[in-house]
């Protein structure tokens, strides 16, 4: 305690109201310890040993692996009579093989055989055969008469004690050893279920499947238990070898395993509880898509929050999947008939059920897939004609002028409302403001991106397809941030139709089947398959069945780079329902517009301005160096590559590789080391930036200084 006393009266002299008081104590305390010792319950700390000590067996420290070890003890005892007689009768089988070779001598027939002396050696071994067959037979009869006087003199008991102790020692001779031939079955049944009973199994597969070595094991994090309609099971691998490389060969883990790979899903376990060597292994008893789809839970909610993911769809192990779309855009692409259309209608689904939200529908299949949204839509398009390509080419120069418009209004609003250059959901939602979340679906957007109809575009000629692709890749790189949303739908995902510049900025992607692992990449992104991510891989039957890369969190983790899931199955009557009850809401909200409240407003067009911008998307005079020149080299070099090298960028630019980094870091890129395959084929390791980092960091440099 620090304490000083105030001897000075707090009365003052000649004040009537005021007495003289005694000295009054002021102090304040100091405590001797900055952070004083917390006393943890010794209940806590009981438990935290408990479930960490490694003496503590795994099956105590949770209810689920208790109750597993449970049911797992359970079905040994009962399967136990007949492992026993199995056990015997291996035991009887390595029993004859080993009296085999004990007669035939063969140990010493083969130390002459490889001494090159048999022929020397060859009536001494006979000797010994005509021997050993005398000693067998003399016991044969020494036991047969063993047996006849005990059963005579004591009954049968005595025998019995005699067989069973015989059967005990044929079981331990013939109970299973790994590595011994003769005592391994070389078919071990139904693999895909021993492996949850027997770890060796599994050592086994991961052994086959080539991901450890022959002298190496696993340990066992989390012993096999059901979880869904399969089993789950948590391994740590030996040290150095990589969960990524497990996942990279599911299908040889699958093949080992005897499954089909689309039953297997191997994710790596991040975090906390995670590592680089620790994987999560799933396999389903039965083809998990064969089961007929779900509906959309869409169907049960009154209203839906565009801000919230949009329930998409459900993966192998029937976890729910869904789908951010607020400051992002979405890709989806596979051959035809495999559900682009129905995946990206579930997409829209979410959005159409918020009231708030503005649509523009541009369906270049005609069809009548999209029909029901006439009734919510702002702007709505059916045909594949070049009015209606220059129709969604107009849209694009509105949406540009748009998101311009917002971000101006955005850099006027106070920190409060607008904190970052970035909508908010109350901005969205904010009538005043005029910023609704507003998403463009392009169903076969393959039509307008090939359209090569002549325009003149402040002077420039290009075709109506390389506007519109500028523009769509613009709005793909500004446009989220600033609430709007791109989905786009495509059959043809080959790298001609859809520019590199535009894929490297969507930000989610969705590939259902397609035809082989170059177009798969081409929807996924760079070296997908090499990581274990090739759609077209999947089944033909699987409809609605595709690889989702997400752009931010999902159900399976945020640390999840793709999963296979199948969308919900949202056939046309439930998509009528839910635009039918869009239209109440918008109508109840007082925020139906345009095409679907009858007046198809007029486009709000500044040619000029879009054409400026798209002329400077990639703002390389706005931006600061060394980020322009890498922005500008990146436009020109990547393609759809996702990693420069920094060596590249460094050699190509004529920078110091240093002060380069430092300047890079700045601006929050920073580099990491990937594997790349060089033009001679061979793959090495290099450190370089992801393009989308650096494209991030151009777009908010850019936004900062007033796009
Ligand atoms: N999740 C799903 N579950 C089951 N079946 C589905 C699912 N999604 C789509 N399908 C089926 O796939 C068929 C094709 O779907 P969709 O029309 O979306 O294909 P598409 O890829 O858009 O075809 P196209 O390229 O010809 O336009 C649908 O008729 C539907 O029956």
């Amino acid at each position: 305690m620090n304490a000083s006393a105030t001897g000075s009266s707090l009365a003052r002299e000649g004040s009537p109201e005021l007495q003289r008081c005694e000295s009054v104590l002021d102090g304040e305390l100091v405590e001797d310890q900055p952070f004083p010792a917390v006393r943890v319950p010794w209940r806590r700390r009981l438990r935290r040993w408990w479930h960490s000590s490694p003496r503590v067996p795994l099956s105590l420290k949770t209810r689920a692996q208790a109750v597993q070890a449970l049911k797992d003890g359970i079905v040994a005892v009962l399967r136990s009579p007949w492992r026993f007689v199995g056990a015997v009768v291996r035991g009887l089988v390595t029993g004859a093989r080993l009296w085999r070779r004990w007669i035939t001598v063969r140990d010493y027939r083969e130390a002459a055989e490889e001494s090159q002396k048999l022929a020397d050696k060859f009536t001494e071994i006979r000797a010994l055969t005509l021997f050993r067959w005398k000693v067998t037979g003399a016991v044969l009869v020494a036991v047969t008469l063993a047996i006849f006087i005990i059963a005579a003199i004591y009954g049968e008991r005595p025998l019995r004690i005699v067989a069973a102790a015989a059967s005990v020692a044929l079981a331990v001779l013939g109970r299973r050893k790994d590595g011994k031939p003769g005592r391994k079955p070389s078919l071990a049944g139904p693999r895909t279920l021993t492996w949850t009973m027997d770890t060796q199994v599994l050592v086994d597969a991961f052994r086959d499947a080539k991901l450890i070595g022959k002298d190496e094991s696993l340990r066992l994090v989390e012993r096999a238990t059901r979880v869904g309609d399969g089993w789950s099971v948590i391994v740590d691998l030996p040290a150095t070898r990589k969960a990524a490389d497990v996942v990279k060969h599911r299908e040889a883990l699958a093949s080992a395993l005897a499954v089909d790979e689309i039953q297997l899903i191997v994710e790596r376990v991040r975090g906390n509880g995670g590592h680089a060597g620790r994987v999560s292994m799933w396999v389903a008893d039965e083809d998990p898509y064969a089961t007929p789809p779900r509906r959309t839970p869409l169907l049960g909610v009154s209203q839906w929050d565009a801000w919230q993911p949009v329930p998409f769809g459900r993966d192998a192990r029937d976890r729910r999947i869904d789908l951010p779309l607020v400051w992002t855009s979405l890709l989806v692409g596979a051959i035809p008939r495999q559900g682009k259309t129905f995946a990206a209608r579930l997409a829209a689904a979410g959005l159409v059920l918020d009231p708030h939200t503005r649509l523009y529908v541009a369906d270049f299949k005609a069809g009548k897939d999209w029909v029901a949204a006439e009734q919510v839509a702002h702007r709505f398009l059916s045909g594949d004609d070049t009015e209606h390509v220059l129709a969604l080419k107009d849209w694009l120069v509105e949406l540009v002028s748009e998101v311009q418009s917002r971000y101006r209004r955005m850099r006027d609003l106070d920190d409060e409302i607008c904190p970052e250059s970035k909508i908010t959901p109350d901005m969205s939602r904010d009538s005043a403001l005029n910023m609704p979340i507003t998403a463009i679906f392009i169903d076969e957007v393959q039509v307008p991106l090939e359209d090569r109809t002549p325009i003149d575009v402040q002077g420039k000629k290009l075709t109506a397809g390389e506007y519109i692709g500028e523009l769509l890749t613009w709005l793909a790189k500004k446009a989220p941030a600033a609430g709007v949303v791109l989905v786009l739908a495509t059959q043809r995902p080959d790298s001609k139709t859809i520019p590199s510049g535009l894929r490297a900025v969507l930000g989610s992607r969705f590939a259902l089947r397609v035809m082989d692992w170059r177009d798969s990449n081409i929807v996924l992104g760079e070296q997908m398959n090499t990581r274990g991510y090739d759609s077209s891989r999947l089944l033909p039957s699987h409809k609605g069945v595709g690889i989702l890369r997400p752009d931010g969190e999902t159900q399976a983790g945020a640390d999840v780079l793709a999963m296979t899931v199948r969308t919900y199955y949202m056939p046309v009557e439930d998509w009528q329902d839910i635009c039918r009850r869009g239209r109440a809401l918008r109508l109840a909200a007082g925020t139906l517009t345009g095409h679907a409240a009858g007046e198809d407003a007029a486009l709000l067009l500044d040619p000029v301005g879009a054409a400026k911008a798209i002329g400077s998307a990639p703002a390389p005079v706005d931006l600061p160096d060394p980020l322009a020149a890498v922005v500008e080299y990146i436009e020109a070099n990547a393609d759809d590559r996702e990693f420069i090298p920094t060596a590249e960028l460094v050699g190509a630019l004529d920078f110091e590789p240093n002060a380069f980094g430092r300047q890079m870091s700045e601006y929050g890129c920073s580099s990491e080391r990937r594997r790349i395959t060089t033009e001679d084929g061979e793959t090495r390791q290099v450190r370089g930036y992801l393009v989308a980092d650096i494209r991030r960091a151009a777009a908010e440099q850019g936004c900062g200084r007033g796009s």
